[in-house]
């Protein structure tokens, strides 16, 4: 390992232990319009040509270079696939008529700062739950 100094100024001396702030980076309004809202239609409109796989650096939820995530294609996939079987299944309600609170906590992984209260009622023949 060995010190490390970029052209806009940042020096990296060698052994330092370095986090990239993924949060701040897929929140950067220098690229992302209204980066504090949901709004997965970007990615069928101005931002449609953004791979989610390392080589696009504004979105790097599987990190990138040698030390990304190896699991990315299989969690792509799997992603769909719980999600699909979780609305084919289940009604899914909150027990209050209140707006679910979206307030984040601060941590390392993005949690929600109260917990999310769910009711699942299933929709499908009985015998489709059966183990
Ligand atoms: C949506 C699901 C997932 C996301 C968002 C995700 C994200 C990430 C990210 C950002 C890293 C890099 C962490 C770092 O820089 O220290 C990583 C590493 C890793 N991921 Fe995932 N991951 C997911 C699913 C999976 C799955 C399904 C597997 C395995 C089956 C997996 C296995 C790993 C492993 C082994 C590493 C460490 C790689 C290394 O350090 O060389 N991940 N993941």
């Amino acid at each position: 390992m060995e010190d490390c100094t970029f052209s806009c100024g940042y020096h990296i001396p060698a052994g330092t232990h370095l986090m990239v702030n993924a949060w701040k980076i897929h929140r950067d309004g220098d690229v992302w319009e209204d980066p504090q809202d949901f709004k997965p239609q970007r990615f069928l409109t101005t931002h449609k040509h953004v791979d989610v796989r390392g080589q696009n650096f504004e979105l790097v939820p599987f990190s990138s270079g040698r030390r990304a995530c190896p699991g990315a294609s299989l969690a792509l996939r799997v992603v769909h696939l719980t999600l699909a079987r979780l609305l084919q299944s289940f009604e899914i309600d909150s027990p209050s008529d209140e707006a679910v609170d979206m307030t984040e906590s601060f941590g390392l992984t993005n949690l929600k700062a109260t917990p999310l209260q769910v009711l699942l009622t299933p929709r499908l023949h009985p015998k489709l739950y059966e183990l």
